[in-house]
C-alpha cells in the first residue's frame, strides 16, 4: 500500500492510498478518513460507495461527511467505483465500464478479468484496512449514493453479519427493471436474469430485508427518479414490514448538494448503530 496524501481534517486524518488489488487485477485508489478518537482506540467504519462516473474523490471532497464522522468517532472509507488502468475493459457510455462497476463480480467477457467490485469492497479492501488502520472489524456500516446506494443496500442484505447498519442516498433501487441496471447486469452477469436478483435491492428486500433499521433518503426533484425507482423499494419495505425510514425530500435533486444536506443524519444514524446506542 502506498500513501498518496494525508491531510489533517477535523482533528483526524483524510488520507488517500493506492494498493495492488488481487480482485481487480490492478492498482486501486481509495480515500480513508480516520477520526481523532482513533488515536486512543479502534473505531467503527462507515463505507461510502459512490455513484456512476465517480472515483474515490467525489464524496471525499463534496459530501461533507468528515465533520460528522469526527464528531461521532467513526472512520469513513471512500472506495473507487470500478477497476482502473489501460488494460481494463471500458465502454463509450458513462454508465458501463470504468466508473460504473455496479458492485458485482462480472462473469462475462470482456469484463470478467477485472470487474470484481463485490469481492473488492466486501473482502479485499476490508482485509487491508483492518490490518493497516485502527478500525473495528465487528463494527461496519455501509451507505452510498445512486449506484453506490444500490451497492450499499445489496451488499448489506447479502452480508447482514458483516454490515451492522445500512443507509442510502437516492439508490438505484430496482436495477433489474431499469435502464440503470438491465444493460449493466446483462453485460457483467450475462442474459440469465436469475443471476441478477442477488444484485437488486427491491428483490432482495422482498426476499430477506436487513435485520437493522434501514435509512433511505431520496430527493423529490431528482432528475433520475424514473431510473432509480424509489417507489419499488419503498413498497418492498412496506410489504416486508422492514424496520426503516424512507424519506422523500421535497425539492432536492440528485447532486452532492442533496447528499451533503442529509449526511449528518446518516453518519449519526450509523454511529448510533455501530456504537450500540
Ligand atoms: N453523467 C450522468 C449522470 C451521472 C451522475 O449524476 N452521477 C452521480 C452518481 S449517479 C454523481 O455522483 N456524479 C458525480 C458528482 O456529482 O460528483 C448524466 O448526466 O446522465
Amino acid at each position: 500500500m502506498e500513501m498518496l496524501s494525508e491531510n489533517k481534517c477535523f482533528d483526524g486524518v483524510q488520507g488517500v492510498y493506492s494498493h495492488r488489488s488481487e480482485s481487480c487485477k490492478g492498482d486501486m485508489t481509495f480515500g480513508l478518513f480516520v477520526p481523532p478518537q482513533a488515536k486512543l482506540q479502534e473505531v467503527p467504519v462507515l463505507w461510502y460507495l459512490s455513484g456512476l462516473t465517480c472515483t474515490h474523490e467525489n464524496a471525499m471532497t463534496k459530501a461533507g461527511a468528515q465533520r460528522w464522522a469526527a464528531e461521532n468517532g467513526i472512520a469513513l472509507v471512500f472506495p473507487d467505483t470500478s477497476p482502473r488502468g489501460d488494460d481494463v475493459a471500458d465502454d463509450d457510455a458513462y454508465d458501463l465500464g470504468k466508473g460504473a462497476g455496479f458492485y458485482v463480480n462480472a462473469t462475462q467477457d470482456p469484463w470478467a478479468p477485472h470487474y470484481k467490485m463485490f469481492d473488492y469492497i466486501a473482502e479485499e479492501l476490508p482485509a487491508l484496512l483492518f490490518k493497516e488502520f485502527p478500525l473495528l472489524e465487528e463494527a461496519q456500516g455501509i451507505t452510498g449514493h445512486s449506484m453506490g446506494g444500490h451497492g450499499a443496500l445489496t451488499l448489506a442484505m447479502a452480508r447482514p453479519d458483516q454490515y451492522t447498519s445500512v443507509s442510502a442516498f437516492a439508490p438505484i433501487a430496482n436495477p433489474t427493471a431499469s435502464d440503470w441496471g438491465r444493460k449493466q447486469l446483462s453485460a457483467y452477469l450475462g442474459d440469465d436474469e436469475a443471476a441478477w436478483a442477488a444484485h437488486d435491492a427491491t428483490l432482495m428486500m422482498r426476499e430477506t430485508g436487513h435485520p437493522s433499521h434501514v435509512l433511505i433518503d431520496q430527493g423529490g426533484a431528482d432528475n433520475f427518479l424514473d431510473l432509480l425507482k424509489p417507489e419499488a423499494l419503498s413498497e418492498a419495505m412496506a410489504a416486508r414490514r422492514q424496520s426503516g425510514t424512507f424519506r422523500m425530500q421535497a425539492g432536492y435533486d440528485h447532486s452532492y448538494f442533496f447528499v451533503s444536506t442529509f449526511m449528518e443524519d446518516h453518519v449519526a444514524f450509523h454511529a448510533d448503530a455501530l456504537y450500540g446506542v
